[in-house]
C-alpha cells in the first residue's frame, strides 16, 4: 500500500451538471489517478490564482469539452483521504454549452443524482447523494390561519407539482381536536400524493399524546436542536438562525437545515431579513444543504440557487398562483 508522508490539503471544484431531464453528469476516474475506476462528479483542483467557479469552468472544458454558463454554490465538505485532505466545493451547473466528450480517456454518463446504478462512487461523494437528491421545495402547513384555506392551498399546490417536495406540518397555535383534524388532513394528503412529511418538533410536543408513535421524521426547532432534545427519534433537519446552529445541525448528522428569514415577512414584523448575500455567507460554511426561508415564493428559486441555497421553504406562498 502506498504511504503519503506529507498529506496535501486541496480545494476541489466539483460540478453537479444537470441536463434538461434532471439527470446529472458522472465521470469515471481514469487509470493513473488515486481511486481509478471510481465514479465522481466532474471537477478538479482549484489552482492558486482561480476562483472555484473558474476552476470548475476550466475542468469541464478540459475533461469534457463543455462550457458551463450558469450555476451556483451548493455547499462544502471536507474529507480525509490517504493521499490528501480534500475540501470539496460543490456547485450546481444548470446551463452549459456543448455535448460532453471524453477528452481524458475517461468514461462518463448521465444518470440520476442518487445514482444507485453506478458503483463504486468516491468515498467522499457517495454519502452526500441522499442529501443532494432530497426535495428542493419545502411547504409549511398553516392550518392555524384557517383549516379550509390551508387544506385547499396544499391540495392545489400538490396537484400542480410534479417533483418530490417536503411538507412540514407546523402548527404552533392549534391543540386538541383542531390539531388532530389538521394532522389527519395533512398526513392523508402526503400519503395520497407520496410526498414526504416532516413534523415540527414543537408541534410534536402537542400531538404526541394523541399518537402511538412518531409518524414521520422530525423537523427540529432551533431551541430543540441546541438543547440536544429528541436524540432518540428520527430527525431530518432543523431550523437555524446562525452559523453556530448550522455547525450543530451538521454534527447531529441532519440531512438539511432551514435558514432565514431571507426577506421581510409578516411572521417576523419589523425585521429586515438577512438578504441573499448574508445567506450565502452562512450557507457556504454549512457542510449540509440549506433551505432558504422567509418571504419566498416559487419565483425565488433561481436566486436561492445562485446564493448557496439547496432550495426554498414556503409558508403562505405555497399553492398560490
Ligand atoms: N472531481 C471530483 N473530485 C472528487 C469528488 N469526490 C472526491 O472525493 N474528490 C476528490 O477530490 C480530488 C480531486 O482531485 P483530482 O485528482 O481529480 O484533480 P485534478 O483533476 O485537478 O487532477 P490532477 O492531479 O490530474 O491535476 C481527488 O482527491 C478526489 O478523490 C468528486 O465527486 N468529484
Amino acid at each position: 500500500m502506498t504511504t503519503y508522508p506529507i498529506k496535501p490539503r486541496i480545494d476541489v471544484a466539483v460540478a453537479v451538471v444537470f441536463n434538461a431531464g434532471g439527470q446529472v453528469l458522472w465521470g469515471c476516474r481514469p487509470e493513473g489517478k488515486p481511486y481509478a475506476g471510481y465514479w465522481e462528479f466532474p471537477g478538479g483542483k482549484v489552482e492558486p490564482d482561480e476562483t472555484v467557479w473558474q476552476a470548475l469552468v476550466r475542468e469541464l472544458k478540459e475533461e469534457l469539452d463543455i462550457t458551463a454558463l450558469e450555476g451556483g454554490p451548493w455547499f462544502r465538505i471536507e474529507h480525509d483521504y490517504e493521499h490528501a485532505n480534500v475540501r470539496l466545493h460543490l456547485y450546481r451547473v444548470w446551463r452549459f454549452e456543448g455535448s460532453p466528450k471524453s477528452l481524458e480517456n475517461q468514461r462518463f454518463t448521465w444518470a440520476s443524482l442518487d445514482s444507485s446504478d453506478l458503483s463504486p462512487i468516491l468515498p467522499a461523494t457517495e454519502p452526500l447523494l441522499p442529501k443532494l437528491a432530497q426535495p428542493t421545495v419545502m411547504a409549511l402547513s398553516n392550518y392555524e390561519a384557517g383549516f379550509e384555506a390551508c387544506a385547499q392551498r396544499l391540495e392545489r399546490g400538490l396537484s400542480n407539482i410534479k417533483t418530490p417536495i417536503y411538507i412540514q406540518f407546523r402548527e404552533k397555535a392549534l391543540s386538541g381536536n383542531a390539531l388532530i383534524q389538521a394532522f389527519e388532513h395533512c398526513y392523508g394528503l402526503c400519503q395520497k400524493t407520496g410526498q414526504a412529511m416532516l413534523l415540527n418538533s414543537d408541534t410534536w410536543l402537542n400531538l404526541r399524546e394523541h399518537l402511538d408513535a412518531l409518524p414521520c421524521p422530525l423537523h427540529l426547532t432551533q431551541a430543540h436542536l441546541l438543547s440536544g432534545q429528541f436524540q432518540d427519534l428520527q430527525c431530518a433537519g432543523a431550523s437555524v438562525h446562525d452559523t453556530d446552529s448550522l455547525r450543530i445541525a451538521f454534527d447531529r448528522s441532519l440531512t438539511y437545515a432551514v435558514l432565514g428569514a431571507v426577506k421581510p415577512t409578516p411572521s417576523h414584523p419589523g425585521q429586515p431579513g438577512l438578504g441573499w448575500e448574508k445567506f450565502l455567507e452562512s450557507a457556504q460554511g454549512a457542510r449540509l444543504p440549506v433551505f432558504a426561508i422567509g418571504g419566498l415564493a416559487a419565483e425565488d428559486i433561481r436566486d436561492a440557487h445562485l446564493h448557496g441555497a439547496h432550495g426554498i421553504a414556503m409558508l403562505s406562498q405555497f399553492g398560490l398562483g
